[in-house]
């Protein structure tokens, strides 16, 4: 799926009613007929009570004078409270003389506020797409009682006041929802923390918009759903082995920091790695090699920390970072990693690297390390670490912005963790991802991502960011079916690591043959009698 700015998405209403010569106002009744489903399929008349439906003057109140319709005509109790303006949108003027006079229709103003009873369910169809500029005079007043009011608030398409593609002055009216009901496309808007109080829950429904414009549409911005990723893991050939799959190598741990390791390890193993080496401090040995023995293990010279790097011929890729710690002889491993991971003559491409946790904070202190960088590494920074290798974000907008021109300024493939954990690539795509979830937010989850990035730029057949756009979709996935067994608060990093086989398994070429299991016969004098 792709995201598009608000003018975009104008520009795709438009394409929409060109390409399927639709009459006037029937994008809008679609619209209303898309939430309405919705709707009527969580909430009944009863449980609904009294809704409320907020009408800015554009097409987002003729949405909301639409949807007030075909609430009436589902029985419910619906009044409708109208924002005045001096002029109206002709998709508002069309709704608004479809509405039976049954419906109460009130007009807004500075002295007269709607009223809001506590449980009251609002419908916030105020501003959409249409916003041009933050709220002020009536309109925020009106953002302002509803929030005193503390209604249920649904917003209809995206919460009134919030821009869709761009951040908005601080302390700016915006309508708080719990639900907002969107059409199409995601909005970039809805996918930033620092928007979460007035998205709330969001939803997207399918209104039958232009399938070629949004194919054809320039956007550096996209979301990956199932859909995105859907047989990415190439099936494992008949006569494979376990040298087919790549030999990953892995430098992790340091006192204390054991269980890092221990879970990367865990997770690149579930990830489907061929062979898997760990280098780690001695101290780890038996800690190690009691917890992975599927994995192989070279104990460090030193106890406590790593410092010194394996000859790097064998492997086809190396994770860097889960526990290292940041004493001086592990950056020396971490500098002569870079200098020996970039192509020769011996290896044509750069060794697959993935830079992780404390490999980060080194980077960061170092910046000088960063020109060394070979194409196509992959950084995992949380948005804290990636503060320590570039500088402190004014706002989510422009940490993406910073993120951004890092992957393309070094050619890398970043990947900000999170709530929609961003992907950013040195083609300067953004990539959303669409699982995970709260539960995942517990020490250890970024390690287990890190040891399946490492399984998956191991395998020959993965390229980089393939690899990558799945590991991190998959990651989420195996979070989400760890919390569906546990409960988000019980869950740790182990589970995920469980659940890394059941996530990866839906996106394996052969779970779902192309070829019918049974051909189809044709000549039954050959079949079975
Ligand atoms: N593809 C889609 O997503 C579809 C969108 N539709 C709806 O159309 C909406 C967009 O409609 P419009 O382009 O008419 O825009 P809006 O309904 O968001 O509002 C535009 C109007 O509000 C005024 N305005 C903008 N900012 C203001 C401010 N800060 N204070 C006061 N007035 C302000 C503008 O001058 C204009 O009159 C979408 O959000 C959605 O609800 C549907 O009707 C059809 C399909
Ligand atoms: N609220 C959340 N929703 C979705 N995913 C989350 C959430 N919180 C954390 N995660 C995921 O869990 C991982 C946490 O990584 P990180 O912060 O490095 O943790 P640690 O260093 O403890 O391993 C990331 O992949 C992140 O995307
Ligand atoms: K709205």
């Amino acid at each position: 799926m792709i995201i598009l700015s608000a003018a975009q998405t104008r520009e795709l209403d438009q394409a929409t009613i060109d390409e399927q010569h639709l009459p006037p106002a029937a994008l809008m009744e679609r619209a209303a007929t898309a939430f309405a489903h919705w709707f009527c399929g969580r909430l009944g008349p009863e449980e609904a009570g009294e809704i409320l439906v907020l009408c800015g003057p554009g097409n987002n109140g003729g949405d909301g004078l639409a949807i007030a319709l075909l609430l009436h005509q589902g029985n419910y109790a619906v009044r409708v409270a109208l924002l005045p303006a001096g002029k109206y949108s002709a998709d508002w003027l069309h709704a608004r003389r479809h509405l039976p006079a049954a419906v109460p229709v009130a007009e807004i103003t500075e002295g007269q506020l709607p009223e809001i009873p506590p449980a009251t369910v609002v419908l916030d169809a105020l501003f959409g797409t249409g916003l041009s500029r933050p709220l002020a005079g009536l309109p925020a007043a009106l953002v302002a009682h509803l929030a005193r009011a503390g209604g249920r608030v649904i917003a209809v398409d995206i919460p009134s006041g919030l821009f869709a593609d761009a951040p908005q002055p601080a302390d700016s009216a915006v309508v708080r929802a719990r639900h907002t009901v969107s059409f199409g496309l995601p909005k970039l808007a809805f996918l930033l923390p620092q928007n979460a109080d007035f998205v709330g829950e969001w939803h997207i429904e399918d209104i039958g918009l232009s399938t070629r414009f949004i194919a054809g549409a320039a956007t550096y911005w996209h979301y990956t759903d199932a859909r995105a990723v859907a047989r990415a893991l190439p099936a494992r050939p008949k006569f494979s082995h376990k040298g087919t799959f790549g030999h990953a190598l892995l430098l992790a741990g340091s006192r204390g920091k054991m269980g890092a390791a221990v879970l990367a390890a865990g997770a690149c193993l579930r990830g489907g790695v061929g062979l898997l080496t760990a280098q780690i401090p001695s101290l780890g040995y038996d800690i190690f090699q009691i917890s992975q023995p599927e994995a192989m293990c070279r104990p460090d010279p030193q106890a406590d920390y790593l410092s010194e790097l394996p000859d790097l011929q064998p492997y086809q890729a190396v994770g860097i970072g889960p526990g290292l710690g940041q004493h001086a002889a592990s950056l020396a491993v971490l500098q002569q990693l870079l200098r020996e991971a970039v192509a020769s003559q011996t290896r044509p491409e750069p060794l697959p690297l993935i830079i992780d946790a404390d490999a980060l904070n080194l980077l960061g202190q170092h910046r000088e390390l960063l020109a060394l960088l070979p194409e196509n590494t992959v950084l995992t920074p949380h948005p804290r670490e990636f503060e320590r290798l570039t500088e402190p974000a004014r706002d989510d907008y422009h940490r993406l912005e910073l993120l951004r021109d890092f992957a393309q300024t070094h050619r890398c493939l970043v990947v900000l963790k999170g709530a929609y954990t961003c992907l950013a690539t040195p083609t300067g795509d953004l990539h959303f991802n669409s699982t995970g979830n709260p539960g995942m937010a517990t020490g250890g989850s970024g390690d287990v991502l890190t040891g399946m990035l490492l399984a998956l730029r191991a395998h020959a057949q993965l390229p980089a960011f393939e690899a990558v756009r799945l590991g991190v979709y998959a990651h989420g996935l195996a979070g989400d079916l760890a919390a569906a067994a546990t409960g988000q608060a019980g869950l740790v990093a182990g589970d995920i690591v469980r659940h890394i086989g059941p996530a990866l398994r839906e996106h394996e070429q052969n779970v779902y043959p192309e070829i019918p299991f049974w051909p189809v016969r044709t000549n039954r004098s050959h079949g079975p009698k």
